[in-house]
């Protein structure tokens, strides 16, 4: 049953659960924990989700600021009908809306932003390039440090790269509750954030980038649901391999592996709340920073 359906059995459980559910977005809007535009698309992409069965209004409602009689006048000027729902609207519309709500709340209300920003995206799309940019050019952000089991790459740095481990101090490290979230990664080795450094630095009033993949991304939401969840895109797929083969620190049978599970992490895209592509890292890299004020 779409939510649509649902919502016709007005009464019903499942109708009461869905409008739960859709008030819990619109919270999550309006106390930064997800993006309008990011609810917008994934209403676009998903006809079936709960996103889809929203109201452009219950949508706006969730936007600091906005009122009523505002929310009316917005939705006139859009020529969106106010019953409209997100995966109703027509191509023109939504363009409309998004246009409106990435100039009216690019980052939905930063006066409530948080200071811990998760950047995920496919092998090779630039994380490390983008996370590197940011260490060198702006104070106040700890990038965290993995431990991982893979082996170092000519020109890692144990400790600053990452903390390089065997399997028995990987388990260990899980055994004594140390990470924030690990996971398996390109089906090959484990990776696993340190918690203790994340929770100091946020005590001293410190930002926080995390460059991770997408489970330790969702584990991150999970446990920390005020933290903003970063998608880096490539501009395409073909310079994404470009990337991947530049770089050249992989063999051919790894960057296969790599380039598949890059296919899957891009599917997941709309589980963000912000898409960024990295067409140029500064410009890419000030647009996470301006994430975290
Ligand atoms: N879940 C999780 N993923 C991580 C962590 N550290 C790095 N990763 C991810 O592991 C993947 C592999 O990283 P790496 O071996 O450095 O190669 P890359 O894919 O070329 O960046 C990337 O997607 C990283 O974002 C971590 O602590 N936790
Ligand atoms: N905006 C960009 N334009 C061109 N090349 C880039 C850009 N960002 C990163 N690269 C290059 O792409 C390759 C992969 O970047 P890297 O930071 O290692 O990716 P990731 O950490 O996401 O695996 C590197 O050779 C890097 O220099």
């Amino acid at each position: 049953m779409t939510v649509p359906d649902v919502d016709r059995a007005a009464g019903s459980r499942a109708a009461i659960a869905a409008r739960r559910a859709r008030a819990a977005i619109k919270k999550a809007v309006t106390e930064q924990r997800r993006s309008a535009t990011g609810v917008l698309d994934r209403a676009s992409s998903h006809p079936d989700s709960l996103e889809a069965g929203m109201r452009v209004t219950e949508l706006l409602q969730g936007i600091p600021g906005l009122g009523r009689v505002r929310i009316e006048r917005v939705i006139e000027r859009l020529s969106i009908s106010p019953s409209k729902r997100l995966g109703g609207l027509g191509t023109l519309q939504r363009d409309r809306l998004r246009e409106y709500l990435q100039k009216r709340a690019p980052f939905a209300g930063d006066e409530k932003a948080s200071r811990l920003v998760v950047l995920a995206g496919p092998t090779a799309v630039g994380k490390g390039t983008v996370s590197t940019w940011i260490r060198e050019n702006v104070p106040g952000v700890l990038l965290s440090v993995s431990a991982t089991t893979r082996a170092p790459r000519p020109g890692e740095i144990d400790g600053v790269s990452y903390y390089f481990v065997d399997d028995a101090e990987f388990d260990r490290m899980i055994e004594a509750g140390e990470f924030l979230e690990w996971a398996v990664v390109h089906n090959s080795s484990r990776y696993g954030t340190p918690r203790a450094p994340i929770d100091e630095a946020l005590a001293d009033g410190k930002s926080v980038l995390l460059e991770i993949d997408i489970q330790g991304a969702r584990q991150v939401r999970e446990a920390m649901p005020e933290a903003r969840l970063v998608f880096l895109l490539p501009p395409s797929w073909a310079e994404l391999v470009r990337r991947l083969t530049g770089r050249g620190t992989e063999t051919a049978e790894e960057q296969e592996r790599r380039l598949a599970t890059a296919e899957v992490e891009l599917a997941a895209q709309n589980e963000f709340d912000y898409l960024i592509v990295n067409n140029d890292v500064e410009t890419a890299a000030r647009d996470v920073v301006e994430l975290m004020k």
